[in-house]
């Protein structure tokens, strides 16, 4: 398949915004691609090389890019960066230096998928001794025979800013269409494997009847069940049908592990390959694990002074942590509470009630002082469960789970098994969606974000407020950096900015206003934190903020 045609799907994708549309794309698509390729088009139409649970990552940023890119055309790079200047957008700068190539290859050939993807693989494979100039002089031998609009793509794919907006949600329904498959097979096998290549490839070989047999696999990371919020434990029992298990909610990182043998992979909640930045805790977990092979779920916690629990924060520092890690062991250790086991020794637990699931997780853990079973009160009396809540907060967490006992482990749902109870006015996990450029000394930084809600029914995030303090000068130039390449429109000091960015914003009060669509706005936010570990779906909802405004009005009616 020549790779002028996935550019050309790219830049249909492009043109249109809508979903319908770009689905049918997607769809056709797949429809023509080749076996061998059906594993690795559906990440290429999202616009990676690799799914993101795979620990292999390009490693490769706009100088490197500009360099091959100089070497294939004979453009300089001062040329090539002034050009993205004027565009804006190196993508376009590269497929301009292609036009004005000034040598080009006796025996150049067509660029095909195979060979681009081969390429990349290679490049990110590259490691140790001058790796990043091996990795230049790949990219440069496919830039050599790139037309402009595919080397536009390419640099695209390289760099992670592909915007074809084709999110899960369309590639799921494009597998579905393409195959005359269930739409709902394809999204609980994709759950249970977080494999759209392989979901692609059982979905056209096998049709529903494969699909409906997948089971998790060792290996591929498994969608994480989630929670809904109760008002407090008493709204929780209530909802569980009188009984349930309350345990503590630990602040800190979700983690699952797959344990094969000796080999032991730890995925975080946004299920990307955390394994080496934790060397510690894989070794810990060798050592509690009994069985050969298993698949368990828990939150890995910082701890401080007497146990005392960090905020989640020094876990993230853990996982971006690639050099100098046994330092990070003794400034930052870990604690892993494990709280569900999905697998054991080839069997799937993921249809065993939650209360079995427990005493095979406590039959399947030797506790040691890194690896522990998360503490767990049963009761039927709201009473003890409330004194549990109380003891939880006290000691430092977060607040409880409750976990319908009967229920079966979903993935990927946020249903009402599982609900979480926090003291309310709990800050906000939101998503960046503007930002004004500042004044006098702050005038190359961007500031005073606009912060919006995920609404689920629309795929849409809606504003609730701009928030402008709580940020250090470093702060503010790390958001700047880390926003520019998601600028998608500038009018005056005002920017628009791509969804990508999630952070966790307190305040002070929801009030009810009609400034913005939601029809809330928060009374003085103020930055907290990055949420690195969240994606824009998994952003507070707009519903959250509507329960939230509930909760505060009951509060405030009691006082
Ligand atoms: N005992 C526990 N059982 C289940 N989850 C727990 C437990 N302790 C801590 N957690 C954490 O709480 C989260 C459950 O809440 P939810 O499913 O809403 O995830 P979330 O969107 O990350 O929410 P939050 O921001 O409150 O952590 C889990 O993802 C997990 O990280």
């Amino acid at each position: 398949m020549k790779y002028a045609e996935l550019a050309d799907l790219y830049r249909r994708l492009e043109k249109t915004t809508l979903k319908t549309l770009k689905t049918k794309f997607v769809a056709d698509f797949l429809k023509k691609t080749p076996d061998e390729l059906l594993d690795v088009i559906p990440y290429l139409i999202l616009g990676k090389v690799f799914p993101d649970w795979d620990e292999r990552e390009l490693g490769v940023g706009e100088k490197l890019l500009i360099k091959a890119v100089s070497m294939a055309t004979g453009v300089s790079e001062r040329e090539i960066e002034d050009s993205v200047r004027d565009t804006g957008d190196l993508g376009e700068s590269i497929a301009l230096a292609l036009k004005k190539r000034k040598q080009k290859s006796f025996f150049s050939q067509p660029l095909t998928v195979k060979r681009v993807y081969d390429t990349l693989v290679k490049v990110a494979e590259a490691s140790g001794e001058r790796s990043q100039d091996r990795k230049m002089k790949y990219l440069a031998n496919i830039f050599m025979d790139a037309q402009p609009e595919e080397g536009k793509y390419i640099a695209r794919t390289v760099l992670g800013t592909m915007r074809t907006g084709v999110a899960e949600g369309i590639l799921r329904d494009a597998i579905a269409s393409a195959f005359n498959v269930k739409p709902e097979l394809v999204e609980r096998a994709y759950m249970l494997t977080s494999d759209f290549g392989y979901v692609a490839r059982v979905a056209k070989e096998e049709g529903n009847e494969g699909l409906s047999k997948v089971k998790i696999q060792i290996g591929k990371p498994i969608r994480p069940m989630l929670a809904q919020n109760a008002a407090d434990v008493k709204e929780a029992l209530v909802e569980m049908g009188g009984k349930a298990a309350f345990e503590i909610k630990y602040d800190g990182a979700r983690v699952q592990v797959h344990k094969d043998g000796d080999s032991v992979v730890v995925y975080s909640r946004r299920l990307e390959n955390v394994t080496r930045s934790i060397p510690d805790v894989v070794s810990a977990i060798l050592e509690s694990i009994k069985a050969e092979r298993a698949i368990v779920e828990g939150e890995l916690v910082a701890v401080g002074e007497e146990g005392r629990p960090r905020p989640f924060q020094f876990v993230l520092r853990r996982f971006r942590r690639k050099y100098n890690i046994d330092e990070m062991i003794e400034k930052i250790p870990l604690e892993l509470n494990l709280f569900d086991v999905m697998f054991i020794d080839g069997e799937s637990l993921i249809e065993t009630p939650f209360e079995e699931r427990r005493k095979k997780l406590e039959g399947l853990v030797d506790e040691s002082e890194k690896i522990k079973i998360a503490v767990q009160l049963v009761t039927s009396n709201a009473e003890e469960a409330q004194k549990f809540y109380e003891k939880a907060l006290e000691l430092g967490h977060e607040g409880v789970m409750a976990k319908r006992l009967d229920s079966v482990y979903e993935p990927g749902n946020r249903g009402k098994k599982w609900l979480k109870v926090k003291p309310t006015m709990e800050d906000l996990d939101l998503v960046i969606i503007g930002a004004e450029w500042g004044e006098g000394r702050r005038a190359h930084l961007l500031g005073s974000y606009l912060v919006a809600a995920f609404d689920p029914h629309s795929g849409e995030f809606v504003p609730v407020g701009k928030v402008g303090s709580g940020f250090t000068d470093e702060d503010l130039a790390e958001f700047t950096r880390m926003l520019k390449p998601l600028i998608v429109k500038e009018e005056g000091k005002y920017v628009e900015i791509e969804p990508k960015v999630v952070i966790q914003v307190t305040y002070q009060e929801i009030q009810r206003s009609p400034k913005y669509r939601s029809g809330f706005a928060l009374r003085f936010p103020r930055y907290v934190a990055l949420r690195e570990d969240k994606s824009p779906e998994e952003a507070d909802t707009i519903e959250r903020v509507a329960q939230l405004y509930e909760f505060q009005e009951r509060f405030k009616a009691k006082r």
